[in-house]
């Protein structure tokens, strides 16, 4: 089946819809105050999207060489992301590890990329991690894994329920960690 297009940022049409929203709520898009709001909102939204256009599997390809299949773990990765329901922005940070398999080890790095990856598109906090999760799985075929995702939704801190600071914590573990995960994963 053929892969569906990646979504882009159609810049002018972002323009012209903010215009638009800015008309919606009252305010005059061409207030000097406001004039440069809309190439701004696009340009938001172009930062936001860029994960649609970056290939983890192009990030997780092995370092050549033969290294001892160690447990390689990054702590607290940050990132920002945004839910997919209100468009408000969730951030928090990603720990991310694996016990190199058949696919070897990647460079440190490339963990990070690929969070971003995923961070940088609309989404909702459980599908980042599976993401995340299916990435490593697919493309380093590890003897185990684990993605743990500790973030807080700004759509519940400044509306709705309009309760700040709640920590939402997602956990996915496979191979030999699911029954006995390190440290990190732990917490
Ligand atoms: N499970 C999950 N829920 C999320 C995430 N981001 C936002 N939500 C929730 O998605 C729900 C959307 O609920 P709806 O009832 O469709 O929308 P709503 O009326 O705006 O909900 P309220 O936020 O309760 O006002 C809300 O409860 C949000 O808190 C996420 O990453 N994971
Ligand atoms: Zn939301």
């Amino acid at each position: 089946m053929a892969t569906p297009p990646l979504p882009k940022v159609d810049r002018p049409a972002a323009e012209a819809a903010v215009r638009a929203l800015l008309l919606s709520l009252g305010q005059d898009p061409a207030s000097p105050e406001l004039a440069d709001t809309p190439s701004r909102v696009a340009e938001f939204w172009s930062e936001r999207l860029a994960g649609y256009a970056m290939d983890p599997a192009a990030d997780l390809r092995p370092l050549p060489g033969v290294l001892a299949p160690v447990p390689v773990i990054l702590e607290r990765i940050p990132f920002v992301s945004t839910c997919e329901h209100h468009l408000a922005p969730f951030e928090g940070h990603a720990t991310v590890g694996y016990l190199p398999g058949e696919g070897g080890t990647v460079g440190l790095s490339k963990l990070v990329r690929v969070v971003q990856a995923y961070a940088w598109r609309l989404q909702v906090q459980e599908r980042m991690a599976q993401q995340i999760a299916e990435a490593l799985e697919t493309h380093l075929r590890p003897a185990a894994w684990g993605v743990q995702l500790v973030a807080v939704h700004t759509c519940m801190a400044h509306r709705g329920v309009k309760t700040p600071g709640v920590p939402v914590r997602t956990t996915l573990l496979g191979g030999t960690w699911a029954q006995n995960p390190p440290p990190p994963f732990r917490g």
